[in-house]
């Protein structure tokens, strides 16, 4: 009968993780964005302002309403690192797609990377949100802007959930609305890409 109790209780108990990969050329605020996302979930988080370049990974786990674990992976966005993205997508159940809005100039190699990551069948019904970042910055493209460009990619993602939204991870805003808007998608999600239960 203990055991019984036990095992239910570990049952119920259980939480449920998801892994979100977080992409975007680099220098588009990739680190900055999982940082201030700790901070939003008062975590330990690094000085944003002293953020360098990443070459490897970095992961941070963030727990959610005691039911949930976020799982971010924040990789490199640097060309040569962009072919090592692949190896994560059979473990993602939703993906952030970071743009700097003030680089006018590489909004085309931007689209284009998104684009060849969304053709990825690993990664078919996942929910994909852009994130329009440096929104703070006086030299920003409007967001309408942006959304053009990225509708347009978005119209080839059959049946999936897909959004853009304006941030500025430097300054924490709009962060926490993109996460909600992510945890509803998993959610919604769940029959087709279950989470780890732990
Ligand atoms: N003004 C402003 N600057 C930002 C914002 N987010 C990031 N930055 C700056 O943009 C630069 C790059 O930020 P990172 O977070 O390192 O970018 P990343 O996408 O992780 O770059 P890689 O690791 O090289 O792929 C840093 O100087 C940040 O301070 C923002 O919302 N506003
Ligand atoms: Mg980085």
């Amino acid at each position: 009968m203990f055991h019984l109790v036990k095992g239910l209780y570990n049952n119920w108990n259980k939480k449920e993780q998801y892994s979100i990969l977080i992409l975007g050329l680099d220098n588009a605020g990739k680190t900055t964005f999982l940082e201030a996302l700790k901070k939003e979930y008062s975590l330990a988080f690094k000085a944003l302002e002293k953020i360098q370049p990443t070459v490897g990974q970095n992961v941070a786990m963030i727990p959610v309403e005691n039911k949930q674990i976020l799982k971010l992976w924040d990789v490199g966005g640097q060309e040569t690192l962009r072919s090592m993205w692949s190896e994560y997508y059979s473990l993602c159940h939703g993906i952030i797609f970071i743009v700097d809005s003030s680089d006018r100039e590489r909004l085309d190699e931007c689209s284009s990377t998104l684009q060849s990551v969304v053709m990825d069948d690993e990664i078919e019904g996942v929910p994909i949100l852009m994130l329009a970042n440096k929104q703070d910055r006086q030299d920003r493209m409007e967001v309408q802007d942006i959304k053009q460009v990225f509708n347009k990619i978005a119209e080839h993602i059959s049946a999936r959930d897909s959004r853009v939204l304006p941030i500025s991870a430097l300054t924490g805003e709009g962060v926490k609305d993109a996460i909600e808007w992510m945890i509803v998608r998993l959610e919604r999600n769940k029959k087709s890409r279950p989470p780890i239960y732990k």
